[in-house]
């Protein structure tokens, strides 16, 4: 099967791409991939890196006031999809599909205009922007949350999951916490505000550092690459506790995630595919900056099911922090529980749904 794939911006749209690129790989191995993202965006780094051929078209979003830059959103629009035209041409795939991000609007817009078939995989509860303008064009739509359905024309719907559960879920626990430093006896809480970081997430757990000093677990604590450098510049990152580690970015994350025993983090949907596959307790304080409050939603869906705790980014306080995380890692029957519960809502094998719709309308 030769597959074109495009999504972007950030990781909870390109590992699921990435993910069912692997699976697809493992069952195909003659399959001829393309994937087609932005210079700017994280895909960039991360897709070559993972060895996967790539491609670059320009876009940008568009703003929500009236303003001149959505003229320049247009016109880049109009001839990604012309850029996006000569690369299908040039790569004849059986299928294109599109994972979200700006940039799967143009791709997957002009494979449906050149009659190829196409399918969107939405990863959220409420549809992003881009996979609501494509469900009108494409032929099937994958979805991980039953409510986001009514988003979408019924006919095109097919409930899959998302494909990078699938690719966690088979991954044992191999220490591979001591290639960051840590100890592979302890338990560990792992701390991150998404693919990106985020700065309240961030500036929240540099606070609690020292209030971990004498817990009985080590802290994994990731800001995301855009602010490391400045964040170790504050002293509370010079003299941290010897049971609290910070990174700028964990490339493997599906190796670490199976000896992780609790997260705290933001409520991104690829994020809570991974915690459900795994079962793992977590503590999620959704960004309150996404499109239609996204992340609450798909945040209450654990919440509901007693397999997250909830706090709110207004609530956010170092203490509130520490006080809710020590209690959940101080408390293995709750810690247990919880995982039990994430674990019921879990798609474990997700990529071979979506493979399976993906043959279902390939022209191979
Ligand atoms: C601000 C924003 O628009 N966020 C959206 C974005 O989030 P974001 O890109 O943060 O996505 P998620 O939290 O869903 O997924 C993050 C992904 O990055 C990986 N990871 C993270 C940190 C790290 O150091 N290493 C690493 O590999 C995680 O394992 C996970 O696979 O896409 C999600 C999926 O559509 C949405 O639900 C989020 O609302």
């Amino acid at each position: 099967m030769r597959l074109l794939i495009s999504g972007g911006g950030t990781g909870g749209h390109i590992y699921p791409a990435l993910a069912l690129i692997e699976a697809l790989q493992q069952k195909d191995p003659a399959a001829e991939i393309l994937y087609v993202g932005t210079k700017k965006g994280l895909e960039s780094k991360i897709v070559p890196d993972a060895g996967i051929p790539f491609k670059t078209v320009e876009i940008q979003g568009f703003r929500r006031s009236l303003s001149l830059e959505n003229v320049k959103t247009v016109y880049l629009f109009l001839k990604s999809v012309r850029d996006s035209k000569k690369i299908i041409r040039e790569f004849k795939p059986d299928v294109v599909v599109g994972t979200g991000g700006y940039v799967c609007g143009a791709v997957v817009y002009a494979a449906a205009k050149l009659k190829i078939p196409t399918l969107i995989h939405e990863q959220n509860s409420v549809s992003g922007v881009t996979n609501k303008f494509l469900s009108r064009y494409v032929n099937k739509i994958g979805i991980c949350f039953p409510d986001v359905k009514a988003d979408f024309p019924a006919e095109k719907v097919v409930f899959t999951g998302n494909p990078r559960a699938q690719q966690v879920a088979g991954i044992k626990p191999n220490n591979t916490l001591q290639n960051y430093g840590l100890k592979a006896d302890q338990p560990t809480l792992l701390i991150f505000g998404g693919s990106r970081g985020a700065e309240k997430i961030n500036q929240t757990a540099i606070a609690t550092a020292q209030m971990f000093r004498d817990s009985p677990y080590q802290v994994l604590f990731v800001t995301g690459r855009v602010h490391y450098d400045k964040l170790m510049q504050q002293p509370a990152a010079k003299n941290l506790p010897a049971n609290f580690f910070i990174q700028p970015y964990i490339p493997d994350m599906p190796q670490i995630l199976p000896e992780i025993s609790a997260i705290v983090g933001r409520a991104g949907a690829t994020s809570l595919a991974e915690i459900t596959a795994l079962g793992i307790p977590s503590i999620l304080i959704p960004s309150p900056y996404v499109t239609n409050d996204h992340q609450t939603k798909n945040a209450m869906s654990l919440v509901d099911q007693h397999a997250a705790k909830l706090i709110k980014e207004q609530d956010l306080t170092a203490e509130r922090l520490f006080e809710t995380a020590n209690e959940l890692m101080s408390d293995e029957d709750l810690c247990q529980q919880m995982a039990h519960n994430a674990k019921q809502a879990g798609v474990p094998d997700a990529a071979d749904k979506l493979l399976d719709v993906l043959e279902s309308i390939s022209q191979k």
